[in-house]
C-alpha cells in the first residue's frame, strides 16, 4: 500500500482529480473506450466536481460505479443519484454511466441484466474506492451475508449484498473485479478512516474487506 497525505480536503481532490484524468487521459491513448469506476457515499463529491472541469475525450469513458444501495435513482442515498449530479456535469457530461441500478424489487432479480452491461467494459481501466470506518469498501461489508462468496477469486463480477451496517440491500463489484483494475486508488478523510486503514491493513480481507484491495491500492488521505 502507498499512502499519500495531503494538507486538506482541497488539496486532496485537486490531486487527485488531476491524478485521475492523467491515468484516464493515458488509457485513451492506448484504447478506443475506457472504465472508469468510482464510489458512492459522502468522500468522492469534491473529486467529482474537480473531474467536470477536466478536458478529456469524455465521449469514450465508460463510467461505473463500484457499488450501489438498492434505492430509487430518485432518493437522497442513491449513489447513481450523487453520480450523475457531481461527475456527469461539465466537460463529463460526455461520459457514458453503466447502470448498476434497476426498477425492481430486490438487486437480485436485477442481476443478469446488469451483469450483461457490465461484463464487456471489464477490465476497470481507472478505479477510485472509498471506505468506511468498519473497514467496508464499494458494499462489501464486514458481516455481509455473501462476503466469502464475493471475495472468492471465481466470484461473479456483481452480487447482491446484505449486511447489519447497511440500511438497504446493496449490489455491488466483488474483489476480483476490484483486483483485477489496472490503476486502484482508495480515498478517505479524517483520523477515524485513517485509524481503521492502519488496523485493516493487519487483517484479513474477511475481517476487513477494504485489505483486498491494499496491496496494490494508492491510499490518498486528508484530515
Ligand atoms: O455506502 C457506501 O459507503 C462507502 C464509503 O462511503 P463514505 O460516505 O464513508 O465515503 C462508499 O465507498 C460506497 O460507495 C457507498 O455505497
Amino acid at each position: 500500500m502507498i499512502l499519500t497525505e495531503y494538507p486538506d480536503r482541497d488539496m486532496l481532490a485537486l490531486d487527485l482529480s488531476d491524478r485521475l484524468a492523467s491515468e484516464l487521459g493515458s488509457a485513451l491513448r492506448h484504447k478506443e473506450r475506457v472504465t472508469f469506476a468510482v464510489p458512492g457515499g459522502t468522500s468522492p463529491g469534491p473529486i467529482f466536481d474537480a473531474l467536470t472541469a477536466v478536458r478529456l475525450d469524455w465521449d469514450r469513458v465508460d463510467v461505473v460505479l463500484t457499488d450501489e444501495r438498492w434505492v430509487p435513482e430518485s432518493a437522497e442515498r442513491s449513489n447513481t443519484r450523487l453520480v450523475r449530479e457531481r461527475l456527469l456535469q461539465g466537460h463529463a457530461a460526455a461520459a457514458t454511466l453503466l447502470p448498476l441500478v434497476a426498477d425492481t424489487p430486490t438487486p437480485e432479480e436485477a442481476l443478469e441484466g446488469l451483469s450483461e452491461g457490465l461484463l464487456p467494459h471489464l477490465p476497470i481501466d481507472v478505479l477510485v474506492l472509498g471506505m468506511g470506518a468498519d473497514m467496508h469498501t464499494a458494499s462489501l461489508f464486514p458481516g455481509a451475508d455473501r462476503l466469502e462468496a464475493a471475495l472468492a477469486a471465481d466470484a461473479p463480477a456483481l452480487m447482491a449484498m446484505r449486511a447489519p451496517g447497511a440500511p438497504e440491500p446493496r449490489i455491488t463489484l466483488t474483489a476480483p473485479v476490484l483486483r483485477g483494475a489496472i490503476s486502484i486508488h482508495v480515498v478517505i478523510t479524517g483520523a477515524e478512516k485513517r485509524a481503521a486503514l492502519e488496523r485493516a491493513a493487519g487483517m484479513t480481507p474477511a475481517e476487513a474487506p477494504v485489505a483486498t484491495v491494499l496491496d496494490e491500492a494508492v491510499v490518498h488521505w486528508a484530515e
